[in-house]
């Protein structure tokens, strides 16, 4: 177990580059095992989320190699195994090995998912997107079993009840491959999502519409893999960097960005009162005088990303007037309040919202980070508080934050793991 160790209380200025999107590389390493040749990823994030991917492709006989940020996995020789190891559980997007593995063998034995505790995350949707492409699906031993009829999937027609990022990627995974065309109707819009229908383009795949409500798979015969794909920026650690910067920033370049995927946050802080020059691919944060707190509803992308609410939270420590957080994706991503009101946060949760108030006397202290966004919180807070903050389960941060600690001390900060004993 890690401990990220933070003497806050600093200014940081300088620059910071953002790493390639957890949320594309964790659907692309997944899709990788549909080619039948080489696949090369770069901007890959060095996260534990990838090391995990890998290891499970270990499993499957897939060898992988990482380059600083370049990727390398070689699917020629996988074996087709079921996927019930622990290491399953050590993140939710193992979950889109189900739709690939059903594609590549017609069959996919895979345990439940796991990944943050954010409140209830089910799979409901993904079960009844296999079914309607004529897979038989059943529970046993904790594992999902799901199976194609002899002749193959049928593409189809499929309707989502509502929008989710996961079973869309997982529909684009189970259908790529199957007979015919498949429509999905109330897809998910999000960058990932294009970011993945790029590189199965780029393989042979024949997906339209990505990054729109309705997706069409006409399925193809194979896939394979022939340039390497850059993966996109990742729009959180942007947003978190962002947010870094414009609480404690005495001039802050963030590099590396695609500012449309930021729209309604950028919109937002500016709202807050911070100043900012927006470039193609970068964003500079000048010093902030003076922060207005805000009211922000979390909704599926274009809206504003449920996975920067908490982080946003900690901004509003140093705002005026009331902040108000309505999360309607994840009502229950609250698990950041009690630990920061060690550190003399004024944040609660007031029925369906989270307050916050102006918080003069922030303190560093012992914290514990029950899932990513919430130590993401904590390291923006220890950052800004005085004194020592030290964040127990500091692994959930190192999870989806590349090369966090080396971004934060170039900054400036004084940051660094160490590990409990
Ligand atoms: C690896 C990855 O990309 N993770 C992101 C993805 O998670 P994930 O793909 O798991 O999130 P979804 O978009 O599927 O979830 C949206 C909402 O739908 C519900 N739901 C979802 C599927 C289902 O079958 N049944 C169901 O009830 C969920 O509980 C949630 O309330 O999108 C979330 C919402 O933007 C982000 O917070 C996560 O960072
Ligand atoms: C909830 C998140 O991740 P995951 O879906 O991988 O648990 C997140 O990145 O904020």
């Amino acid at each position: 177990m890690e401990i990220m160790d933070i003497h806050g209380g600093k200014t940081l200025a300088g620059s910071v580059t953002v790493g390639g999107a957890k949320n594309s590389t964790v659907a692309l390493i997944p899709a990788s095992i549909l080619s039948h040749t080489k696949v090369v990823f770069d901007s890959v994030p060095q996260i534990k989320d990838v090391e995990n991917l890998r290891a499970i492709l270990g499993d499957m006989n897939v060898p992988s190699t990482i380059d600083e940020s370049v990727l390398t996995i070689d699917p020629s020789n996988i074996k087709q195994v079921p996927l019930t190891s622990g290491k399953i559980q050590s993140l939710r997007a193992s979950y889109y090995f189900m739709g690939a593995l059903l594609s590549r063998f017609g069959e996919a034995v895979v345990s439940f998912p796991g990944g943050d505790d954010i409140g209830p995350r089910p799979i409901d949707q993904h079960i009844r997107g296999f079914q309607a492409l004529g897979a038989t699906v059943h529970f046993e031993n904790d594992s999902i079993h799901i199976k194609a009829p002899d002749t193959g999937l049928v593409g189809t027609m499929i309707k989502f009840d509502f929008i989710s990022v996961g079973a869309t990627i997982n529909m684009i995974l189970a259908s790529v491959l199957a007979h015919g065309q498949t429509t999905i109707e109330n897809a998910a819009r999000e960058p990932e999502i294009i970011d993945l229908a790029t590189f199965l383009n780029n393989m042979g795949a024949r997906i339209r519409g990505a990054g729109t409500s309705q997706i069409k798979i006409e399925g193809v015969e194979s896939l394979s893999s022939k340039n390497s794909h850059t993966i996109i920026p990742d729009r959180i650690e942007a947003g978190t960097y962002i947010i870094i910067a414009a609480a404690i920033g005495n001039g802050i370049w963030i590099k590396n960005v695609i500012p449309e995927h930021l729209d309604l946050f950028l919109g937002k802080l500016e709202e807050m009162g911070v100043n900012m020059q927006i470039g193609e691919d970068s964003v500079y944060v000048y010093p902030t005088e003076r922060l207005v707190n805000v009211e922000i509803k979390t909704s599926p992308f274009p809206g504003f990303a449920t996975d920067l609410q908490q982080p946003i939270s900690s901004l509003m420590f140093l705002g005026e007037g009331q902040g108000v957080i309505h999360d309607t994706i994840y009502p229950k991503r609250v698990r950041h309040i009690p630990e920061l009101c060690k550190m003399g946060a004024k944040i609660w949760k007031h029925e369906n919202e989270i307050r916050i108030l102006k918080s003069d006397h922030l303190q560093g202290t012992d914290v514990t980070a029950d899932e990513i966004r919430a130590g993401a919180s904590l390291m923006i807070t220890g950052l800004i508080a005085p004194g020592e903050t030290r964040i127990h389960d500091a692994g959930n941060i190192l999870r989806g934050y590349d090369r966090v600690v080396h971004k934060l001390r170039s900054l400036g900060a004084e940051v660094r793991i160490i590990d409990e004993q």
